[in-house]
């Protein structure tokens, strides 16, 4: 993976360790919104990312590429391939119980990507230092141990829920969280 600075994690960072509230291994983890983009069951054109964390520590989806998803013809686009990464990592800082979001994400695209392949995502963290945690996620064609075909290195960083609420919509939230509060 080529990866700048900003995604490698400094010498003092802590390995990461599931959250004691975090999904047991062998279980999946569930949309965190049923309109996203990524993960949302209710989005009409989206990559429907269900994932499962096989060991507690890393997390796992199937991606199919469907025509919505076309760059030239019959391919992946590398926007969509990298909203996936995008996708899989947020879902694995979701081990650690605590939101965080993209702030830097860099991609390697190795192999064209047709409609209709299936992509087997893989995303796992790196590091933590303080509010920044260092993931990184690869994507294989066909089977979790075919040839590689997109890779992707990323900073997260830890926010509080109210960030969503405060540059977002804080009701839809509420509707599909009912452990939060809009007003504490
Ligand atoms: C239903 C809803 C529930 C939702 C729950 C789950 C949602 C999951 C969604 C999943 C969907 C998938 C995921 C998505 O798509 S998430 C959507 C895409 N991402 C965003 O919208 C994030 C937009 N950015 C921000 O909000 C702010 O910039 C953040 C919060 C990131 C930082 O602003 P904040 O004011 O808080 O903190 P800070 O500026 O003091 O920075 C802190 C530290 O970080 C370092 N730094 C920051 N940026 C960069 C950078 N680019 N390169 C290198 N370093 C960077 C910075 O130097 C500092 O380091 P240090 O000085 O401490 O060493």
């Amino acid at each position: 993976m080529t990866r700048s600075p900003v995604t490698t994690p400094p010498p003092e960072a802590d390995q990461p360790a599931a959250h004691f509230d975090a999904p047991p291994p062998g279980s999946a983890l569930g949309s965190h919104y049923s309109r996203c983009f990524g993960c949302g069951a209710d989005h009409p054109t989206g990559l429907h990312l269900a994932a499962v964390t096989p060991d507690g520590a890393t997390v796992e989806a199937e991606f199919t590429v469907g025509e919505a998803h076309q760059g030239a013809p019959m391919l992946a686009h590398g926007g969509v391939l990298a909203a996936a990464m995008d996708e899989i990592i947020g879902m694995s800082v979701w081990l650690f119980q605590r939101p965080y979001v993209t702030a830097r994400l860099e991609t390697d695209y190795v192999r064209p990507v047709p409609v209709g392949t299936t992509l087997h995502l893989r995303a796992w963290c790196n590091g933590i230092a303080g509010r920044k945690a260092y993931l990184e996620a690869e994507g294989r064609i066909g089977a979790p141990d075919g040839p590689v075909a997109v890779r992707a290195a990323a900073l997260f960083v830890q926010v509080d829920m109210e960030h969503f609420a405060r540059h977002g919509d804080a009701a839809a939230i509420a509707a599909e969280h009912h452990d939060f509060e809009v007003n504490p």
